[in-house]
């Protein structure tokens, strides 16, 4: 049974300040991608109870959201820790959606042993989303070519790009996917991910970020968004234009914070 979700029109409007403009007439996807941050976050800034624990903090509503959202981005980013962690789908479930993202994963190291029983591999096969876009540091003519083919066969494939002092630079990120025809990407996690974008040297190219807030404490141990300081004494970011939106149990932070 195929999961279905519905997002109340009255809560997609007060989100609409926070994600990619729908207009074709916007400059701004002309120029550079439109780049969402979004997660689930408990009350200690945990994303999960430890690496590797895939950990339900989303309510219904909450979850129904980040669905939507997934229905107004062109692509879904998540690092390799979360693809291995959690065997994600990455496609969106809202019912009267028919569009998918594209999912990104950034494994430079080809950590991931994607292969036809990955969920995100089954969901495309069955036209329920998209094959992924494996960003990697490794060179293609050292990726062997059966796995070229088997990402292909699904409408996948590897697209490789250096790194810059040990890992990906986010503006070169995401001139790659902006040259792939990708005009929107909502980055989900995980807290790798997440620490290195809301980082001192590209948190500017984060244009909206949409926050849910579940009411738990997952206690220590956990994967915690905790970004490192801008400078000794001075905070990491902070967020304006702000707006609490209560879902269900939970509450969601809409910001803005570059763009
Ligand atoms: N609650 C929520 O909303 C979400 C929760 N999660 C949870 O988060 C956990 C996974 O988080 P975590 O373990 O931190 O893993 P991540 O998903 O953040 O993946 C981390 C890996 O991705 C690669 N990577 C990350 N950033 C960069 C970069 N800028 N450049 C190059 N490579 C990069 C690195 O690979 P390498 O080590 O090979 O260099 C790194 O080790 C899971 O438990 C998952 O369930 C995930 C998403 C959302
Ligand atoms: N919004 C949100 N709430 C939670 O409670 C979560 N655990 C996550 N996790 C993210 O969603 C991915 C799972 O997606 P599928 O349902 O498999 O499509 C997971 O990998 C995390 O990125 N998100």
């Amino acid at each position: 049974m195929v999961e279905q979700l519905d997002f109340p029109l009255s809560m997609a409007d007060k989100l609409k300040a926070y994600l990619p403009p729908t207009s074709d007439a916007c400059t701004h996807q002309e120029t550079r991608v439109w780049t969402t941050l979004t997660f689930a976050t408990s009350l200690d800034s945990s994303l999960a109870l430890a690496p590797g624990v895939r950990t339900v903090l989303s309510g219904p509503e909450s979850k129904a959201m980040t669905h939507y959202l997934r229905s107004r981005h062109d692509a879904i980013l998540v690092g390799v820790g979360t693809a291995v962690a959690d065997n994600p789908g990455l496609n969106c479930r809202i019912s009267d959606s028919q569009h998918h993202p594209r999912p990104v994963v950034l494994d430079p190291n080809l950590r991931w042993d994607i292969n036809s029983n990955s969920k995100v591999l089954q969901l495309a096969a069955i036209g329920s989303g998209m094959a992924p876009w494996v960003v990697t540091s490794v060179p293609m003519d050292d990726i062997s070519q059966d796995k070229q083919d088997l990402l292909c066969s699904y409408g996948g494939k590897y697209i490789h790009v250096p790194l810059s002092s040990g890992a990906f630079e986010w503006t070169t990120l995401l001139e790659v996917l902006r040259d792939k025809g990708i005009r929107s990407v909502m980055v989900e996690g995980g807290g790798q991910v997440i620490n290195s974008l809301l980082a001192a040297g590209s948190q500017a190219v984060v244009d909206g970020v949409i926050v849910t807030i579940a009411p738990t404490w997952l206690g220590g141990g956990g994967v915690v968004v905790c970004p490192d300081r801008q400078a000794p004494g001075l905070p990491a970011a902070r967020l304006r234009d702000v707006k609490w939106l209560p879902m269900g149990d939970d509450v969601v932070l809409c910001g803005r914070l570059g763009g």
